[in-house]
């Protein structure tokens, strides 16, 4: 009997009484691609549940099942909302065939490939019940069976590979790895996967994407590997840099930061692994071409090169030839568009649509409300006349769509979608990634078509551009619309900021706010942060905008004043949105929360049905914001929605949300899709609008006083702004420009390198580097830029 493999390692199982089955794999309805996971028909020959069945459905981990070949499950049984009763499997083992006639059938199944009815007879008659142990154990018991030296190997490969897959997933869970991430590790590493990990835990950390240093340091701690081991130093040092993108946004790190914080890092009970020494393994992984070293600047390498293939792309597209647009034609299809749309375009709209058409690549960049969403009408309408198309996606049924309308979330596909009536993709489904695809391999996707457009510019980072550009052929004409002062992306870099700065791609700039009646304030308020001033008139109060002090104990009690006067005034739960820029603290997201519910939905009865979703309480009513993308139930991050329903489904217990006019119906497993909505972060709200905004800002937010962060929360008002807080705080955001993320893309576009490439490091650290005394060149910016490089030029590791 094989090994008894532990794959899960839930506690909760242990309570529920657990049921054992055997049988054979009758077939394998399905094997995911990047996991273990399989599902799987099982002919049952033993159970001790109550099945009456020939057979059972079973789900779980599984290494290379056989079908036909018999295996022992422990699991429990569950009733799948969808399927029905099945067996989810903790444990199962190979049951060996233990009868001659077992064994016989089974060295002449399928799976030994070669193998006839009379060889396994010979096997079984000489070597008995105990054949496949003897086998496993001592190749050389097949000689003498009169087996030639292939079908000797096919059988002991065949029998210690599943012995060995099985024992390798064994091992991985014992080390804590879940089923996909085993999967990936045994993908790379195949038989040598344990060994590797014993002898090099820090292998997986470089190698695994989801294995992070502290998991291969903590396995390295317990094989007593040491402080200053080679490896520990490589994935010390991709560790740094990834923190350093995720915490900073720039697209690389300078040489000296890069070392001091590996050697923090790396520190164990105080000793320090040598500077030197990390500044070898800098070198070592340059070598490798995981990272790349370009002037005193360190870059991962697919960073570097996604730099490289934006800009190369770029100057490939703006080197295409432009699209003749006579004036007198341009008139007509202005007038027409006009017409359908019905709208009157201002000059600089009518310069930018008469831009895009022209232009193989164009921006389109304004502020809110400055018509990007109209301009974007008005184009397709020009696109589609001058080249003679139709909009209408239903007139393509022998041929794709000529027009890619894209953008970075799927909210923002949605809304340009209903605005424009043409088919808008999130721009990960127009390059067919999933969530598991790594953005960041070099895999080769193509796109061709005559027109990409992509809104929401800004949220673009440089991993999802650098795919979209590649993928584009120069065949395709491309306009970027988006708004340069909203807050950068989430992720590193700020594309669209750079390929503006650039000045590369012809681009035009709109300033004429058309949302707001000329007399809004909020409109005048925004263009005084845009110059970073507060307009003299900040706090006295206007038709739409008002400015009450608080010190940030105080910010609950005036929103809750607020709040009530605005409910009263007939204001809905909806129009009312409360932005804070941070979660923690009193003025932030998460405390605000729980206030602002006990406000805008208090329990009408003593004893309301509530469900406790980690720590918040969620019933009907409350206003709910969804956290990831659910394209199959049409709801997106950042879609804001109310509790309309809790009911209960047989032993289960559901919420249903109402999004506008889709309603979605949460089981247990998706709760945490959910969170309260009443505060958002001004990140989330990136991309809406609300009627009322109220935004506390006290100097508790210190590090988030943003200029971007200030501009993109008042602009998300479209008829009242109710700003709160510390004056000195609104002053300190609109001071402090923080959205100049430390990137190349510039230089790779113009040659021009801009910004201050010097140290990050404070002044504290820079001492401590100073005072450590460790002779390597990085810590005197004068001397040599390079990190203690002994002679070696980056150029010797660059592309
Ligand atoms: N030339 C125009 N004349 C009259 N109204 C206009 C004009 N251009 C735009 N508008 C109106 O101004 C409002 C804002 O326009 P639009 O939604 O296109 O702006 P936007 O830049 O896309 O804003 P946001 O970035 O906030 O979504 C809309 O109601 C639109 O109809």
């Amino acid at each position: 009997m094989a090994e008894e493999i532990n794959l899960f390692r839930n506690n909760d199982t242990e309570k529920v009484s657990q049921a054992h089955l055997v049988g054979s794999i009758a077939g394998i309805f399905f094997e995911s691609p990047d996991s273990f996971f399989k599902v799987v028909l099982v002919d049952v020959d033993e159970n001790d549940f109550d099945w009456e069945e020939d057979q059972i459905v079973a789900t779980g981990s599984f290494a290379d099942l056989q079908e036909g070949e018999s295996y022992s499950f422990i699991g429990r049984v569950v009733n799948h909302p969808k399927y029905g009763q099945q067996l989810q499997v903790e444990t199962y083992s190979r049951t060996q065939p233990t009868s001659l006639d077992g064994l016989i059938t089974y060295f002449s199944s399928s799976v030994f490939k070669g193998i006839g009815k009379k060889t396994a007879e010979k096997i079984v008659n000489t070597l008995g019940t105990n054949a496949i142990d003897m086998i496993s154990s001592d190749k050389s018991v097949l000689k003498g069976l009169g087996l030639s030296t292939k079908q000797q190997d096919t059988i002991y490969d065949v029998i210690s590979q599943s012995d060995g897959m099985e024992k390798i997933i064994a091992g991985l869970s014992a080390y804590g790895f879940g089923s996909t991430i085993a999967a990936r590790i045994f993908k790379k590493y195949q038989e040598k996967t344990l060994s590797i990990i014993e002898e090099d835990p820090y292998q997986l950390a470089i190698d695994i994407e989801g294995i992070g240093f502290k998991k291969a340091d903590q396995l390295a701690r317990q094989f007593g590997i040491g402080f200053d081991f080679a490896s520990r130093i490589d994935a010390g040092i991709l560790h740094v840099i990834n923190e350093w993108y995720n915490n900073t946004g720039n697209t690389y790190i300078v040489s000296k930061d890069l070392v001091m914080q590996v050697s923090n890092l790396l520190e164990v009970d105080g000793q320090n692994v040598d500077l030197e020494k990390i500044a070898d393994q800098v070198i070592e992984l340059a070598k490798k071409d995981r990272i790349v070293g370009d002037d005193n600047r360190v870059y991962l390498k697919w960073m570097y090169n996604a730099e490289l293939i934006i800009a190369g792309k770029i100057k490939l597209l703006t080197n295409q030839k432009d699209v003749k647009v006579p004036a007198g034609l341009f008139k007509k299809l202005i007038r027409n568009a006009e017409k359908k749309i019905n709208v009157k375009y201002d000059d600089t709209q009518r310069n930018a649509i008469l831009n895009s058409l022209k232009s193989p690549i164009s921006i389109i960049t304004g502020g809110p409300g400055t018509g990007k969403t109209t301009i974007i009408k008005g184009f397709l309408q020009t696109y589609a006349d001058l080249h003679e198309l139709s909009l209408d996606p239903n007139q393509y049924t022998d041929s794709h769509f000529p027009i890619m309308l894209a953008a970075p979330t799927g909210r923002a596909a949605k809304r340009i979608t209903e605005v424009t009536n043409v088919p808008a993709k999130t721009i990960h489904r127009l390059l067919g990634i999933n969530g598991n695809d790594s953005l960041t391999s070099d895999e080769e996707l193509e796109l061709s078509g005559g027109l990409l457009i992509v809104d929401e510019m800004s949220m673009v980072d440089v991993a999802l551009f650098k795919k979209l550009i590649q993928a584009t052929d120069t065949s395709v004409q491309v306009v970027l619309v988006g708004d340069q002062d909203q807050l950068p992306s989430v992720g590193p870099g700020q594309v669209f900021h750079d390929l503006i700065k650039s000045d590369c791609i012809p681009t035009v700039k709109l300033n004429n706010v058309h949302r707001q009646s000329s007399d809004s304030t909020i409109t005048d308020l925004a263009h005084a942060i845009q110059k970073g001033q507060l307009p003299e008139d900040f706090t006295q109060n206007k038709s739409d905008r008002s400015f009450f002090t608080a010190h940030a104990n105080q910010v609950e009690d005036i929103i809750e004043q607020v709040v009530d006067r605005a409910m009263d005034r007939g204001f809905s739960k909806a129009d009312i949105q409360v932005l804070s820029p941070m979660y923690r603290g009193s003025a932030g997201v998460d405390q605000l929360n729980k206030h602002l519910q006990r406000i805008m939905n208090p329990p009408l009865q003593p004893n309301p049905k509530k469900i406790m979703v980690r720590d918040q309480e969620f019933r009907i009513g409350d206003k709910v914001l969804q956290l990831v993308n659910a394209p199959e139930n049409n709801v997106f991050n950042g879609d804001i929605g109310e509790i309309v329903g809790m009911v209960s489904k047989g032993a289960n217990q559901h919420i249903i949300v109402n999004f506008d006019e889709t309603e979605v119906t949460y089981s247990k497993t998706d709760w945490n899709q959910l969170t309260l909505a009443y505060c958002i972060s001004i990140h989330k709200s990136q991309g809406s609008e609300f009627k009322m905004i109220i935004m506390p800002l006290v100097n508790q937010f210190s590090r988030m006083l943003q200029r971007n962060l200030l501009y993109t929360g008042i602009t998300r008002a479209s008829s009242f702004l109710i700003l709160l807080g510390e004056q000195s705080a609104y002053q300190t955001a609109v001071e402090h420009v923080a959205s100049n993320r430390k990137t190349t893309l510039i230089l790779r576009l113009t040659g021009i390198y801009e910004e201050d490439s010097s140290s990050e490091l404070d002044d504290g650290q820079n001492v401590k580097v100073e005072e450590s005394r460790v002779k390597v060149s990085i810590i005197n910016n004068n001397v040599d830029p390079m990190i203690g490089m002994k002679g070696i030029s980056p150029y010797d590791f660059m592309n």
